[in-house]
């Protein structure tokens, strides 16, 4: 088999003692998209903050690209290839679509800030370039008719998908996704599957955080599932299915959001 595309070989984060993360590994090839997966407070988004760079692991090794890979901030991680969308949706509420797709391409052009500012013509010439390519992902995501619209005024489901247009506009070999279903109606999900499905069509991996399980099992080529910051199964989607961990821990979701709380 080939190198992976991303892996994270035994990961640990704690917080005030409690391990958050504890020992979780994971591997993504090329092409793949892979499902993380488990009950609330689990260690997904934990698991995600430091595969992107939000947090430091306390241990543990992550390669991207065939090299160990250590998130100095989100720029940076961005710039490598991977790109993030977050649980809660992190918009400029106030601009466009548009502008919110194009504002994350700004920093990826040769005429940069001081270009931007003085405005010549070969800042111009960019920044037509830019307008394109932003409208380009709006229409990929199937928001191309709102790309004068404010984010804010958008409906839920069109943010998250505007969401996902400005991460996939930094070009990333890697998009991981912290449940995007969340709050989608069902013809909204419908969409939002057929969105990831010509995702990795186009040749992208991505790494999805989901709490609709159905979503996940219809698309994902393996999952991994945490519970109270463990694995507890690693497989294809009717391998982890049948997991008796993995019905303990969904089925006794009861007690366990009880005994979390
Ligand atoms: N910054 C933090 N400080 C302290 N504890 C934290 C922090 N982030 C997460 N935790 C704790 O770590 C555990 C894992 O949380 P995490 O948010 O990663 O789970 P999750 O699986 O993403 O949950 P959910 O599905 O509810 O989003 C929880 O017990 C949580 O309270």
């Amino acid at each position: 088999m080939n190198a992976p595309l991303f892996s994270a070989s035994n990961l640990r984060k704690s917080f005030g003692g409690i391990a958050a993360v504890d020992d979780v590994s994971l591997c993504i090839q090329a092409g793949q998209v892979i499902g993380l997966i488990g009950p609330n407070g689990a260690g997904k988004t934990t698991c995600f903050n430091l595969i992107t760079g939000l947090y430091t692991p306390d241990a543990g090794q992550l390669a991207f690209k065939g090299k160990p890979y250590k998130p100095a901030s989100p720029h940076h991680v961005a710039q490598m290839g991977l790109a993030r969308t977050f649980q809660n949706i992190r918009l400029f509420k106030s601009m466009t679509a548009l502008e919110n797709v194009a504002v994350g391409m700004h920093a990826k052009t040769s005429q940069g800030v001081l270009g931007a500012i003085l405005r010549t013509p070969a800042q111009r010439r960019e920044e037509i370039k830019v307008q394109k390519q932003a409208m380009h992902w709006l229409h990929y995501v199937g928001i191309g008719a709102y790309s004068n619209h404010l984010a804010g005024q958008l409906s839920y489901g069109d943010q998250r998908r505007l969401e996902i247009a400005r991460a996939l506009a930094s070009e990333p070999a890697l998009l991981a996704l912290d449940e995007p279903a969340a709050g989608m109606n069902a013809t909204e999900k419908l969409k939002l599957r057929e969105l990831l499905l010509q995702i990795r069509h186009d040749g992208k991996s991505i790494l999805l955080i989901e709490h609709d399980v159905k979503l996940v099992m219809g698309i994902c080529d393996e999952v991994t599932v945490l519970d109270y910051g463990k694995v507890i199964a690693q497989g294809t989607p009717t391998q982890v299915q049948q997991s008796p961990a993995v019905i303990e821990a969904y089925l006794g979701g009861l007690h366990h959001a009880e005994s979390r709380e």
